[in-house]
């Protein structure tokens, strides 16, 4: 037994769908209380969902849900046995295919998300066999039980175990559609030879490929030209994902491009950002235009100002050739963070297609201030010790030269220079080897004008200003930063969280980015991918101040490994009258 696919309501596979066209060919949509997971769905609601195949309608949904009106345009969609899919993953032996891309792929097929016909093949120079990638690929895989869940002695926990017993099914199921193909790069006849293995499995069906480039940048442009000119489909789509980075600068970035659309249209390139597939990043555009509340906030007049926050709790161990050729602007800020930034701060869109939001985030991308050098602080781990153990500076890594100036730390101040925006600090921040980990957007509400209670704050009005924080990971949440009144006979106030904490209001397990993103390549879904002028509006923003502090060679303020990070962070806050929320001591959410 399997989960049916529980898709997300989509914009894209929704006019796909009704138009027949790639997102329609073959796997239902559907929309029930078990998929939601909210906690607190009747058992019988949960027992009708899982009894009924591909639902059209929920029947017994809790009275908190939202069933959205399209689902019933969409669903039931009617299985396309004639068309299959082949998903070649290109880099097949390295770190991301293993750490992510199979496991993502398992986990879709786990919950029936892929296609009824399709294969997977790992391509890569080292010498495998089939057996081998599976062997490797099994070490990766596991099973999505939802725990907490197992606790409750009902229906849900005997779905659950069946579930559980039948996962090392699966997996030995999805590990016999992995197959295998070494190959060179750049040789378009190791591709035909692909080809002719993917011809095998794809039989007379309709083939629809998709290529995933997980490999490093250098090559990309060989294994595209080899890919489509070798191994294209002859009779369906043809898309290949492209991981970062996407160039070093404006220059590189466009010939990348260029490069690339030799061999494909812009509609075949997936150009992706994993932090668009994060939970909580695709639930901004929610929260904003699906609540009241929070949309008439969301401009200069309310908002003080907006952080963005990327901490890691460890170094480059073992990714320091790479990250020295491109540092920490380039690997989070001009992407990650970025992306964020456009999808906060974009105008309601027209529609929820991808071409309507994707032209509303390349507006802000294009609206924003050139960014000076003095809004920008950068700094490098150094070794520290604590507690008997030395964790290594950054120039020690083998990878690494001795005389690096690589930023592995950066904040800067950004400014959108439109009417919602103008004058309100975007402050970023990324750094590796921080003393935590995790990612999450802080919003910092203006003064209450006039307010009746500041005399219970104390002479510090920064304390009394609401602020909203969305934690993007790890332990999802969202919470609101409230004035309350302290229960009692005086009139004391102190500062409260409305508090949304996922673990204690969901039980489903949130899914990894790169499945939710996999599979909207699979559906020809472009809604969280960047589409070419958002990538070279980007580029234009940073390449500037990326050239002049390498021109001229601006040393970074070292920080000790598991520290808060460099000192002049703070002062480029305070310039802006702000102060970091992530190192204010706060109520926990
Ligand atoms: N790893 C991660 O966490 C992340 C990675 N990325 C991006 O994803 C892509 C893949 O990353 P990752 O898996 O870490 O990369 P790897 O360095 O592990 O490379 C992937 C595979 O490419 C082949 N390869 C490596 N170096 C070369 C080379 N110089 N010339 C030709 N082939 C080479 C190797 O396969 P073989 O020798 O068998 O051919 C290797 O197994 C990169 O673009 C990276 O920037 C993006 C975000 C996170
Ligand atoms: O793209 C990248 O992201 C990872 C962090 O991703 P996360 O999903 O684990 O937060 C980062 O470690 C890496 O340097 C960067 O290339």
């Amino acid at each position: 037994m399997a989960l049916s696919c529980m898709r997300r309501f989509s914009a894209g596979s929704a006019a796909a769908a009704r138009r027949g066209g790639p997102a329609a060919a073959g796997w239902r949509v559907a929309a029930a209380v078990a998929s939601t997971g909210v906690k607190g769905a009747t058992d019988a609601g949960v027992e009708k969902a899982a009894r009924s195949a591909s639902p059209s309608k929920v029947e017994n949904s809790s009275p908190s849900e939202i069933i959205l009106d399209d689902f019933e345009d969409l669903s039931p969609l009617s299985e396309n046995d004639e068309s299959t899919v082949s998903i070649t993953v290109v880099g097949a032996s390295g770190d991301l295919a293993k750490k992510k891309i199979f496991p993502a792929l398992f986990a879709l097929y786990y919950e029936d998300c892929l296609p009824k016909h399709f294969t997977i093949f790992g391509y890569a120079r080292s010498k495998m066999t089939d057996a081998e990638l599976r062997n490797m690929v099994s070490k990766t895989l596991t099973c999505r039980i939802d725990k907490r869940c197992l606790t409750r002695l009902d229906f849900v926990t005997t779905i659950l175990n069946i579930l559980r017993e039948n996962c090392n099914e699966k997996m030995e199921e999805f590990l016999k559609r992995c197959f295998y193909h070494s190959g060179q790069y750049d040789s378009e006849e190791h591709f035909m030879d692909l080809d002719k293995k993917l011809k095998q499995h794809e039989g007379s069906r309709v083939s629809d490929r998709l290529f995933y480039l997980s490999i490093p940048p250098n090559i990309f442009l060989d294994v595209v030209k080899c890919a489509s000119k070798s191994a294209s489909s002859a009779n369906g789509w043809t898309r290949v994902i492209v991981e970062k980075p996407f160039g070093r600068d404006s220059d590189s970035s466009a010939a990348l491009t260029r490069g690339l659309k030799q061999y494909l249209v812009e509609d075949q390139i997936f150009r992706i950002d994993h932090y668009l597939g994060k939970e909580l990043v695709e639930n901004l555009s929610v929260l904003r235009f699906s609540n009241l509340v929070f949309e008439p906030l969301w401009s200069r007049q309310y908002i003080r100002n907006v952080q963005l926050i990327f901490s890691e709790d460890f170094g480059t161990e073992g990714r320091g050739g790479y990250f020295d050729r491109y540092g920490i602007i380039r690997d989070i800020m001009q992407n990650h963070l970025l992306q964020i930034l456009a999808l906060f701060a974009m105008e309601t869109p027209v529609s929820l297609e991808a071409e309507d939001i994707r032209n509303e985030k390349v507006k802000v991308l294009r609206s924003m201030k050139p960014l000076q050098l003095e809004d920008v602080v950068i700094g490098q781990y150094k070794s520290h010790t604590k507690g008997g153990t030395t964790y290594p500076g950054y120039t020690e890594d083998k990878t690494v030269p001795k005389d690096s100036i690589t930023p592995t730390f950066a904040a800067a101040a950004l400014f959108i220079n439109n009417a919602r925006w103008d004058g309100v600090p975007f402050l970023m921040k990324a750094g590796k080897a921080l003393h935590t980990k995790g990612a999450e957007i802080r919003v910092q509400f203006r003064h209450v004008p006039g307010n009746l209670y500041k005399r219970s704050f104390g002479t510090d009005l920064d304390t009394a200003t609401n602020e909203l924080v969305i934690r993007v990971q790890p332990d999802e949440a969202i919470y609101l930063k409230i004035n309350n009144k302290i229960p009692g006979l005086g009139m004391r106030l102190d500062r409260s969280n409305l508090n949304l904490h996922y673990a204690a209001r969901y039980s489903k397990e949130i899914p990894d980015a790169y499945e939710r993103l996999l599979l909207d390549a699979i559906e020809g879904e472009r809604r969280l991918f960047i589409r070419s002028d958002e990538l070279d509006a980007a580029w234009e923003l940073f390449t500037p101040l990326l050239k002049e502090l390498e021109e001229k060679r601006i040393a970074p303020e070292l920080y000790p490994y598991g520290s808060r990070g460099p000192v002049g962070a703070h002062y480029l806050a305070a310039k802006y009258n702000v102060r970091w929320g992530d190192l204010t001591t706060e109520q926990k959410a």
